[in-house]
């Protein structure tokens, strides 16, 4: 079976690779790092280690990668006659890739009618609906009706952490050893492609929603906090008290949101958050505040980890979170200079005012409750020492 990954990084090798290979799947990797593809393609090998106290290792082969600038037509022929394609590249990047994903699928159905399913792994809801949404805008009405007949774009939740790698081998990836993979399969023309470890579910809107906000909400607070208290490393930022009980008060706020909305069980919800607390504080484990914290903008969004649990708070319950907007005003002083998106956040602070950048980001509109809660604690912390 033929696999193309869009994104070698760090969940493409070391979460989505590593469970294709077990899968029995040859994997071609998609990437535009020049340095990474002339490895695989050196190598067809990596190691992916867990960061516990065994330190599990595990080899991956049967792998090699094309550069799709400089290749773009090996990356159509790849998707043509893929089994399975999934991308782990980032949100901002899917529209990147839609085109040749759709010249790869046209070229397909020239030469079969097999259905394909496609993947998009990214921290968002409703990833693949979004990559299939550019891919669709490639084509003619006709291709569009084929294209829906046979190709599936089924949304999923992923969870590992993986940070930025240091690793003398460059292809080398340290992984924490929890995982979760979960598609949508109510989506998927034919039969659910095998992929070991993937769970298939019928409404994957629970899984998504307490993935994004519990594991990605918990984590951009810690790190945004961090940062502001001048700390890089997420353990040590764990270990800060107010920044410890921040994180609690704040996924109370989101796990409140959670229970009431789907059937979590509140004691198993608990449970949860501690594992996912645990997670982060995991020392075998080097992460930074600014890979978790990194593009502001688009976890500023509002249907993204901060603002969307807020607003569905004070929807559901008339109230407002205090914890989430704490939050949201941490990520707006965010101004980690290597980061374009804090660049473009602060720079549209200095010249458009809080107001213009809260609205903005968020697309909350002035007046209610919870835009000026946001305004009032971005400014409380201006001049708190904590900034
Ligand atoms: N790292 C994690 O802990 C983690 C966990 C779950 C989900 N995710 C999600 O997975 C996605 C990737 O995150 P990551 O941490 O692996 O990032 P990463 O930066 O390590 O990997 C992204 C890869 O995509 C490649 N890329 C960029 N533009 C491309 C293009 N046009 N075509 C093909 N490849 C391109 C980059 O060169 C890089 O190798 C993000 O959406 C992230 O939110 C990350
Ligand atoms: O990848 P982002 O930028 O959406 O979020 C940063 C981290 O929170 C994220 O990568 C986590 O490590 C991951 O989502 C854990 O499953």
């Amino acid at each position: 079976m033929n696999a193309v990954h869009f994104g070698a990084g760090n969940i493409g090798r070391g979460f989505i690779g590593l469970l294709l290979h077990q899968s029995g799947y040859k994997t071609c990797f998609v990437d535009v790092n020049e340095e990474i593809v002339d490895l695989l393609n050196e190598k067809k090998q990596y190691t992916v280690k867990f960061a516990e106290e065994s330190q599990k290792e595990f080899l991956v082969e049967n792998v090699h990668a094309i550069n799709s600038i400089k290749n773009p037509e090996s990356v159509i022929n790849a998707v043509a006659n893929a089994d399975i394609v999934t991308a782990a590249v980032g949100a901002n990047i899917l529209p990147l890739i839609s085109g040749l994903i759709a010249k790869g699928l046209k070229k397909r159905l020239t030469q079969s009618k097999k259905p394909l399913t496609i993947i998009a792994c990214e921290n968002m809801i409703g990833g693949s609906t979004f990559l299939k949404e550019k891919v669709l805008e490639e084509l003619t009405a006709d291709e569009k009706i084929q294209f829906n007949t046979y190709f599936s774009f089924p949304n999923a939740a992923v969870d590992r952490i993986v940070p930025n790698q240091t690793n003398a081998d460059k292809l080398a990836v340290v992984v924490e050893p929890f995982y979760e993979w979960v598609v949508d399969e109510s989506e998927i023309k034919g039969t659910n492609p095998p992929i070991q470890g993937v769970t298939f579910v019928q409404n994957l809107e629970p899984f998504i929603e307490r993935k994004l906000f519990t594991v990605n909400t918990g984590h951009a607070v810690v790190a945004y906090f961090g940062y502001l208290a001048g700390i890089r490393n997420m353990h040590e930022a764990l270990e800060n008290m107010e920044i410890r009980e921040m994180i609690e008060r704040v996924l109370q706020e989101t796990g409140r949101y959670l229970t009431t909305t789907y059937s979590f069980n509140e004691k198993e919800h608990a449970e949860y958050v501690q594992k996912i607390i645990n997670r982060f504080a995991n020392p075998y484990i080097s992460d930074d505040t600014t890979r978790v914290g990194r593009s502001p903008m688009r976890k500023l969004k509002n249907n993204d980890r901060l603002v969307r649990p807020a607003t569905k708070y004070v929807e559901m319950f008339n109230e407002n979170p205090l914890y989430l907007v704490k939050g949201i005003a941490a990520a707006l002083h965010y101004d980690f200079k290597e980061d374009p998106e804090a660049n473009e956040i602060q720079t549209m602070i200095e010249q458009e005012g809080i107001q213009f950048a809260i609205e903005e980001t968020t697309s909350l509109k002035p007046g209610t409750d919870l835009f000026e809660m946001i305004h009032e604690q971005y400014d409380r912390m201006a001049i708190s020492k904590i900034k």
